[in-house]
């Protein structure tokens, strides 16, 4: 596939390697339309299944991180028929589940503007880090429309209270005000901040086992909100029990006993159980 709305810069040698993802339409601040969300859903599906490529970073070009979905690709759209709108709508709504249900750890790079759909991208990412000058909203009601596919992950990122608030007035959301509501991990105190931060989160990921991290990603999906039940008991319970018997686990434990660093090994992931990728 051809890319015209991303950048993919691929560092680290293989088995190590970091795939920034840089959605690259700065002249209107990175805001998707049906091009941008079929090459980002179809890059992110394509690095989550190369095993050389051990995380993911999303970053935008330019004066922002996103401004959402493209307003005049929505102007269009609200000219169509109802079932049209739909199919568009349902791409959009598969590109968050998609970015939101990948094996391997996913960081949102977010400065200046994160608005939106953009927010969206930000709260679907596992890690998200933003620089001092970064301002997040869920400004759709401005527009008439709503944050829809955006929603379970906002709210799973900030809560129903907060979103209540958010959702309604549109506020603007300091990088600050992010972090205190748990939309954000890490505010750096400046844009140059940015990447040394991530750097540094990817190096604590990297010296972790990837199946291990696939396996506790998918272990927060199953448990979180739940609540802890005989079967939740149980499914833990094979969790681990399956995992300590894998040559990952065999390798981990040994380095720590020899006193090494593990040697991981690295292959494709299995395919994820909710999109079947
Ligand atoms: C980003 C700032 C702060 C920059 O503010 P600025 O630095 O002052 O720049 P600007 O406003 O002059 O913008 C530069 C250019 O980018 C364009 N632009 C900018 N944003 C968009 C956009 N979204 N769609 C289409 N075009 C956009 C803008 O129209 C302009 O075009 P020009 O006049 O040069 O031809 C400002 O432009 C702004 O506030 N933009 C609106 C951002 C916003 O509120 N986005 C929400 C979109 S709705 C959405 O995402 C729906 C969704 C996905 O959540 C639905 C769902 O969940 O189901």
């Amino acid at each position: 596939m051809t890319m015209t709305t991303l950048k993919i810069d691929r560092r680290g040698e293989a088995a190590r390697c970091v795939a920034w993802v840089w959605m690259a339409k700065p002249a209107v601040h990175n805001a998707f339309d049906e091009t941008l969300i079929a090459e980002l859903t179809a890059t992110l599906l394509a690095l989550d299944a190369d095993p050389t490529v051990r995380v993911i970073v999303l970053a935008g070009e330019g004066k922002s991180f996103s401004a959402g979905a493209d307003l005049t690709w929505m102007q269009r759209q609200g000219a169509a028929s109802v079932d049209e709108n739909l199919a568009d709508a349902r791409r959009l709504a598969e590109l968050f589940r998609t970015l939101s249900t990948l094996a391997k750890p996913t960081i949102a790079r977010v400065h200046g503007a994160a608005l939106g759909g953009g927010m969206g991208l930000a709260a679907a990412c596992d890690i998200c880090v933003a620089s001092d000058r970064a301002v997040f909203a869920t400004s759709e009601v401005k527009f008439g429309i709503i944050p829809s596919a955006i929603s379970p992950y906002v709210i799973r990122a900030i809560g129903e209270r907060q979103a209540y608030r958010y959702f309604q007035t549109a506020e603007r959301i300091s990088a600050a005000r992010a972090r205190e509501i748990g939309l954000v991990h890490e505010v750096t105190d400046s844009e140059g901040g940015l990447d040394p931060q991530i750097e540094a989160i990817v190096e604590a990921l990297l010296a972790g086992g990837p199946n291990a991290q696939a396996a506790a990603t998918d272990l927060i999906r199953a448990v979180a909100n739940k609540p802890v039940t005989d079967d939740v008991v149980d499914d833990t319970a094979r969790r681990i029990a399956t995992l300590r018997a894998t040559p990952e686990a065999r390798e981990g434990l040994s380095a720590f006993l020899d006193k090494r660093q593990a040697a991981w090994m690295v292959s494709a992931p299995a395919p994820n159980p909710t999109t079947g990728h």
